[in-house]
């Protein structure tokens, strides 16, 4: 049975999720989608299915679950919901599940890898994060709950645009662009989205796609210089504009960094390494993705994990006349970057 695809949809306080779900349900019309609510008891089926192609692999577990924490109470409805659906009681293809406000996304995704069953079920599409425009700058100032929404996304939509002015969204686009850069952002009115938007966004699959805000790598390279090595592993061709654009940075706890480089890793002493940090850091390392270049051969390696849980897979080959350089994105609560890339640095072959 192929695995059925969940979508996980989260964001503070009234920031629009059930709007957004409520629209996105009218629009899927014709699709089946089972949605669980928030207390992760009862769940109510909606209307009709989207076909997707769940092939793809999911991430494969490796160490140190330990510390991580799952929720008891979604593992049973998730389980049930499968059994009633093999059984035929129930007919669904895909599940989204509408966390409260304040639910903290970690373990609810860890939700899908750690519990067999589960994982042998189903297939974690992507944590989807609204974002209030109007009082998210307050409460990502006073929530960390915000904060580490914002920072496990695969996918921010900013609802409530409308009540603010251009350059108050610009400021919270940019800050959250700096607590998460992998995630794209979306400005929703009243929840209007486009269903490919919101479905198979495959955030956790194990694929090649690491899709990086060019701003924010303009913004990383201009603070370190003395991290130049794989400078020309992005190729930017952006001139250096000071000046333009600058905002004033909030230092969030919630923060991101990408390590970058040309020469390629010692694959044993870059699993010592993230073996390392994860057991020391991974309370604290929301969401972590790589495309690598390694030693040995000629595919891609993809790298990607959730607090201690990571996983990698070879992806495709490297293309004929592609430049091969490793890319990968940290997003954690305070995470000390110096040790990060210090650390990654030295698990590339020697020079
Ligand atoms: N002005 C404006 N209001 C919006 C927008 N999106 C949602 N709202 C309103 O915001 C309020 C909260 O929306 P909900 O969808 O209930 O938010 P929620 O995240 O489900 O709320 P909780 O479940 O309480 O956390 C409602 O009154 C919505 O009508 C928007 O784009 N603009």
């Amino acid at each position: 049975m192929s695995l059925i695809p969940a979508t996980i949809l989260t964001g503070f306080l009234g920031s629009g999720k059930t709007t957004l779900l409520k629209r996105v349900l009218q629009e899927a019309h014709g699709q089946k989608i089972a949605v669980i609510e928030n207390e992760f008891g009862e769940e109510n089926i909606d209307s009709d299915i989207l076909v997707s192609d769940t092939k793809e692999q999911i991430i494969q577990m490796s160490n140190g679950c330990i510390c991580c924490s799952i929720r008891e109470d979604l593992r049973a409805t998730l389980r049930d919901l499968a059994e009633k659906k093999r059984k035929g009681e129930l007919d669904f293809e895909r599940v989204v599940i509408e966390t409260t406000g304040v639910a903290d996304p970690g373990p609810v995704a860890q939700t899908f890898f750690m519990d067999d069953e589960v994982a042998e079920s189903y297939l974690l599409d992507s944590i989807l994060t609204l974002v209030d425009a109007k009082h998210a700058p307050s409460q990502l100032n006073e929530r960390q709950e915000a904060r580490r929404q914002v920072g496990f996304a695969d996918q921010i939509f900013i609802s409530k645009s409308d009540l603010v002015s251009a350059e108050e969204l610009e400021a919270l686009t940019h800050r959250i662009k700096h607590m998460n850069p992998r995630a794209p952002q979306k400005a929703v009115h009243f929840g209007e989205v486009a269903l490919n938007d919101v479905f198979d966004l495959r955030g956790f699959n194990l694929n090649a796609k690491l899709d990086i805000d060019p701003d924010f790598l303009k913004e990383e390279g201009h603070e370190h210089h003395d991290h130049a090595e794989g400078e020309h592993c992005d190729h930017p061709s952006h001139a250096h504009d000071h000046g333009a654009g600058h905002h004033h940075h909030v230092d969030d706890d919630v923060k991101s960094f990408v390590f970058k480089s040309n020469r390629p890793f010692d694959a044993a002493k870059l699993e010592d390494f993230l073996g390392a940090i994860v057991n020391v850091y991974g309370p604290r390392m929301l969401r972590y993705k790589g495309v690598l270049y390694m030693k040995g051969t000629d595919r891609k390696v993809i790298f990607q994990g959730v607090h201690q849980l990571m996983g990698s897979d070879l992806g495709p080959a490297w293309a004929e006349g592609e430049t091969r350089c490793n890319k990968m994105v940290f997003i954690g609560i305070d995470l000390p970057k110096d040790i990060f890339l210090q650390g990654m640095e030295q698990s590339l072959v020697d020079a």
